[in-house]
């Protein structure tokens, strides 16, 4: 982002200084939208870095929409302010403010029901709080005053490891501009903020695209730009054919979740590969799909079949693993989840073995599981990324932001989910939609990117009316998001 900034500042006729007043107009419009009373005692605190001067130029701006209630403090820990720090003082001063000057963090007060505007630290940040600003973060944070931090709250780091124990400030909301941090999509920030807003700030998209970078962020625009449309005279041929090799007697529940999910995807057929003691429940609740017995499995014509998945619900023992053993062998690209991650688990040396354009779909423990502990999200995605590469395999590590890592070293972040969608059979679910777009010739990427992206869409959509969502009702829902995307 700071790249982005700079580059904006080089090749659009814009200044720093009045890129700044973009910043703060763009912030205000979201906080105001948030908290529209003029009347609200707002105290915005300044670091003397570029973040402060976001800081002074929202001052001005909320003082000029009428917010009457305002005080700024101006922190003077540092011997060199920002010139464009400098510049936003002069223009503030003409207004009038009523400014506090902190020198010692102790001498902090805050008025009643005052809402915190953090500007301290920003983007800027290099190393980890220390003395005066810890302390005054600390005050902060003590106070129980809503907090509502500028780009970033202080202290947190917008990329890389996250520090522990956190010590920067707590936000309520964080208020980023035109791309969100890649740490907000950690676990780990939760204790950061409890929301980010991003919002635009005029800057080139076209740059932002093309921009060199690991990290991508999965787009409605892309997912709707990939998705291919059902075209006239197509049958179920054109769709592809799924084998789904899922179940067992005590875990049937998966093997369905994960078939209904493949057919309501679109693929054109769904063969489950299931224990014969769930035929019935099969029968009853999927008619659509079709049965192939177990035993039989190694006699059928695999590459028949466009996708072949594995895993949700399918135990671990030794028929088991001598079944995915088998498809290890064929050297077809496969979805692996659950029990067929935990059997490679149990067996390391099977991870070779995993054909390349292979989809795995772990979470956290099955992640750690197969490639060892991690003490935090940024390691464990940079492993992914590292293991994606050497193994030339997508891996979709799972939570509520999924990170998904490609064959070629990057590394997409999916925005859509919620913690709605926290409950069991929600793995089996994606499961059946990558399969299914796997079936219908996307590539693997593809395949994998717009089953996380279109089961955290469905499941968003739904959130708007329910506080819980069930993994079969999810599944129901796919078809109208894919609807609504196929614009
Ligand atoms: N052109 C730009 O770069 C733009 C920057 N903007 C704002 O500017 C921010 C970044 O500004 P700056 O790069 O000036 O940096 P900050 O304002 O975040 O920090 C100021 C300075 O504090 C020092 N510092 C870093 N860590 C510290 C620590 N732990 N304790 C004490 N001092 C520390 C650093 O020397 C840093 O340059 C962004 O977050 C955003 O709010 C926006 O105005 C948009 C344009």
């Amino acid at each position: 982002m700071r790249a982005v900034d700079a580059y904006t500042i080089q090749h659009q006729p814009i200044a720093s200084i009045d890129l700044m007043e973009q910043v703060a107009a763009a912030f205000v419009t979201a906080f105001t939208a948030a908290y529209p009373h003029q009347q609200q005692a707002i105290l915005v605190a300044c670091g003397q870095g570029n973040n402060g001067g976001d800081g002074l130029a929202i001052a001005s701006i909320l003082a000029g929409k009428g917010f009457s209630n305002i005080r700024v403090l101006l922190t003077q820990f540092s011997q060199s302010p920002s010139a464009d720090y400098l510049l936003n003082l002069e223009r503030l001063k003409k207004t009038n403010p009523s400014i506090v000057l902190l020198t010692n963090p102790s001498e902090l007060e805050l008025l009643r029901d005052e809402i915190v505007i953090d500007a301290l630290l920003g983007s800027g940040l290099n190393k980890p709080l220390s003395g005066t600003y810890a302390a005054l973060v600390f005050a902060i944070n003590q106070s129980g005053a809503t907090i509502v931090s500028v780009d970033v709250p202080t202290g947190f780091s917008s990329e890389g490891e996250i520090q522990a124990p956190y010590q920067g400030i707590k936000a309520d909301l964080a208020i980023s501009f035109q791309l969100p941090k890649i740490n907000f999509f950690f676990p780990e920030s939760a204790e950061a903020l409890k929301k980010f807003n991003v919002v635009p700030i005029g800057l080139k998209e076209d740059y932002i695209e093309s921009l060199p970078s690991d990290w991508k962020l999965i787009t409605n625009q892309w997912v709707s730009a990939t998705l291919k449309p059902r075209e006239n005279f197509s049958h179920k041929g054109t769709y592809g054919h799924v084998l789904m090799l899922a179940g067992n007697a005590e875990t049937m529940g998966a093997a369905l979740l994960a078939t209904g999910a493949a057919l309501h995807s679109g693929a054109g057929l769904v063969t489950a590969c299931i224990p014969q003691s769930g035929l019935t429940a099969l029968n009853v609740s999927l008619p659509e799909a079709m049965f192939l017995r177990r035993e039989f499995l190694q006699k059928a014509t695999l590459n028949k079949y466009q996708a072949v998945a594995i895993g949700p619900g399918l135990g671990v023992d030794k028929e088991q693993s001598q079944l995915l053993d088998y498809l290890l062998k064929q050297n077809q690209p496969l979805v692996l989840d659950a029990d067929a991650l935990n059997i490679i688990a149990n067996n390391k040396h099977l991870l070779d073995k995993i054909p390349q354009k292979s989809i795995i779909t772990p979470h956290l423990k099955e992640f750690d599981r197969l490639f060892g502990e991690h003490p935090n999200w940024w390691q464990r995605v940079e492993t992914a990324r590292q293991k994606a590469q050497a193994l030339q395999i997508v891996i979709v590590l799972k939570n509520q932001y999924t990170f998904i890592a490609l064959p070629t070293g990057e590394v997409c972040i999916n925005p859509t989910g919620n913690p709605a969608m926290a409950q069991g059979g929600m793995g089996d679910v994606l499961t059946g939609m990558i399969a299914s777009f796997m079936a219908q010739s996307y590539t693997c990427e593809q395949a994998a990117i717009l089953g996380v992206y279109l089961h955290g869409k469905t499941g968003d959509a739904l959130a708007e009316n329910q506080g819980v969502i069930a993994a079969s009702t999810l599944s129901k829902a796919i078809p109208k998001i894919l609807r609504e995307c196929h614009q």
